[in-house]
């Protein structure tokens, strides 16, 4: 039996674990996000506790009266053109609350998954493997890249999962993703520009959750990179979903990052390789056009 206690529930792969783990016989689970849940109407068996990782006391005493096997930590400020100007918000939340949640796996003997990205590299030369060095070119991926090495300090057993791009619908949800934003925007006959020049290999938000419960169950330690298998760029991205949607595909400009302007840098070339998830834990991801048709089906 894995008791597992999942942070931010509410996001996008919180939303999408709860999903999976909730009718699984062999998991007892505890959804936590801060606020509200999200999920109340849509998963009302769902035990859910209010929980703000960015406070110490509540992590703590969320943890040891729940005394999880596994942590699932998803919470992070995930608006990367936010974390450029609300720096102090960025380094408390995807930093200082993840050594909050180490100290309390220390003290419960708790075995850490924490999620990171492909935001710690340049993207001068992706696809990365799990050993490549880092070098964040924003703020965001700076925090988390600090939030990888308070994660390699813990003497509780811990694995970092990271991921790329992540795609999928939640419930009463307000960030966007690429599927959705292209979809959306060429459904109601805006033109939009799309970038040309940088490479992802785009997550599936679905199978993202499967890596995290692949990594429960085998206990597995250390770094894993869990995404999509195909490199694409986001007007390739967008062509398929115009394409799947049958969409006007005149509606879709070409972009590069030198035309195209957002607060935070992105790096240019990063995905990531995915063998050592493949064959390590088995894991198995869609394929992209395959993910744009399970958003598809749950769309209303
Ligand atoms: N999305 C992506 O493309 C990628 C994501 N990742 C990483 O994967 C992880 C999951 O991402 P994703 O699910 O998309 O993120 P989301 O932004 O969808 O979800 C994060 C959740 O954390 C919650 N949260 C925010 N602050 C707190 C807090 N102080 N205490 C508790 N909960 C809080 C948010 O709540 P609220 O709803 O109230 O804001 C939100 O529901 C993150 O660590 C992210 O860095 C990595 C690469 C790509
Ligand atoms: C808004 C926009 C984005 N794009 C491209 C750029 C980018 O590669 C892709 C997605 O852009 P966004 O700004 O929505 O997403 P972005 O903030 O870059 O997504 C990131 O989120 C964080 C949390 C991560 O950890 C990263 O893995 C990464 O996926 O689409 C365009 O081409 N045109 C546009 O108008």
């Amino acid at each position: 039996m894995k008791k597992i206690l999942i942070t931010g529930s509410n996001g996008l792969l919180g939303q999408k674990l709860a999903e999976l783990l909730l009718p699984r016989q062999d998991v007892e689970l505890l959804a936590t996000s801060r606020g509200e849940n999200k999920l109340a109407e849509v998963l009302p068996t769902l035990p859910f506790r209010s929980m703000d990782v960015t406070k110490p006391e509540e992590v703590d005493r969320v943890v040891s009266e729940f005394r999880p096997t596994h942590i699932i930590h998803t919470a992070a400020m995930t608006n990367v053109d936010q974390c450029e100007s609300d720096r102090d918000g960025a380094v408390l939340l995807n930093r200082d609350a993840v050594q909050y949640l180490v100290n309390a796996c220390e003290k419960n003997n708790v075995h850490l998954v924490h999620l990171s990205t492909d935001f710690i590299f340049d993207g001068e030369d992706g696809p990365y493997d799990e050993e490549a060095k880092a070098n964040p070119v924003n703020f965001y991926g700076e925090t988390k890249l600090q939030a990888e090495e308070v994660v390699k300090q813990a003497k509780c057993k811990w694995a970092i999962l990271r991921t790329v791009l992540v795609f999928g619908i939640a419930h009463d949800y307000g960030r966007s993703n690429i599927v959705l934003w292209v979809r959306d925007s060429l459904q109601a006959g805006k033109v939009i520009k799309v970038v040309t020049d940088q490479f992802r290999t785009p997550t599936l938000a679905e199978d993202l959750a499967m890596g995290c419960w692949l990594a429960v169950e085998k206990d597995a330690e250390g770094i894993y990179n869990i995404s999509g298998s195909e490199m694409l760029t986001p007007y390739d991205m967008a062509m398929q979903v115009a394409d799947f949607f049958t969409l006007d595909k005149g509606l879709i400009d070409k972009a590069d990052g030198s035309t195209f302007t957002q607060a935070a840098k992105r790096p240019a070339r990063t995905g990531f390789s995915i063998r050592k998830a493949q064959t390590e834990l088995g894991y198995r991801p869609h394929t992209f056009l395959q993910g744009i048709q399970m958003v598809a089906e749950q769309a209303v």
